[in-house]
């Protein structure tokens, strides 16, 4: 399975942790085609000067969208690219977790919450304690699909 995960980059990398503990668990269930969001060495400026630039990212992660059985985003740090990201993916009806932790003091964009469809697209509110637990739960309920 491949598995495309969003998180912030250049939106702010407080939440670097909680994206490191989400790909470790997604390893587990297949391949994760944007690891490096949770490299902890990866800074909001962006990745390092790739050839083609921001162009180059863009693309390369809009083909990884499409390539993607399901998408896993955690959007609890607001960040353009991720909010994108789930924007385009919308359209291509593909599964979508979108994870989002209340303790934080913010509040969900309705442009997110307001997306949830109860079938393509899902938000959870969490605790980081839960967050293998919960994501168990959304793939198991894929395998039942
Ligand atoms: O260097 C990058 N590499 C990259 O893959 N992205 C993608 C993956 C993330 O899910 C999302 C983060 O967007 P932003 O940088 O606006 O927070 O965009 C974004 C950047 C920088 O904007």
């Amino acid at each position: 399975m491949k598995i495309y995960f969003c998180g912030s980059i250049r939106g702010g990398r407080d939440d670097v942790h909680v994206y490191q503990r989400i790909v470790h668990k997604l390893q587990t269930y297949g391949s994760v085609l944007t690891e490096h969001v949770a490299n902890m060495e990866l800074r909001n400026t962006g990745e390092d000067k790739p050839a083609g630039g921001d162009q180059a990212i863009h693309d390369r992660d809009v083909d990884w969208l499409r390539q993607s059985d399901v998408v896993v985003a955690e959007v609890t740090q607001p960040s353009l690219g991720v909010g994108y990201e789930l924007g385009r993916v919308v359209d291509m009806k593909k599964k979508v977790l979108c994870l989002f932790r209340p303790s934080s003091g913010r509040i969900l964009s309705a442009m997110i919450r307001g997306a949830a469809d109860g079938e393509h697209f899902v938000v959870r509110d969490y605790n980081e304690e839960e967050v293998e637990k919960v994501l168990d739960q959304f793939f198991s309920s894929l395998s039942r699909t």
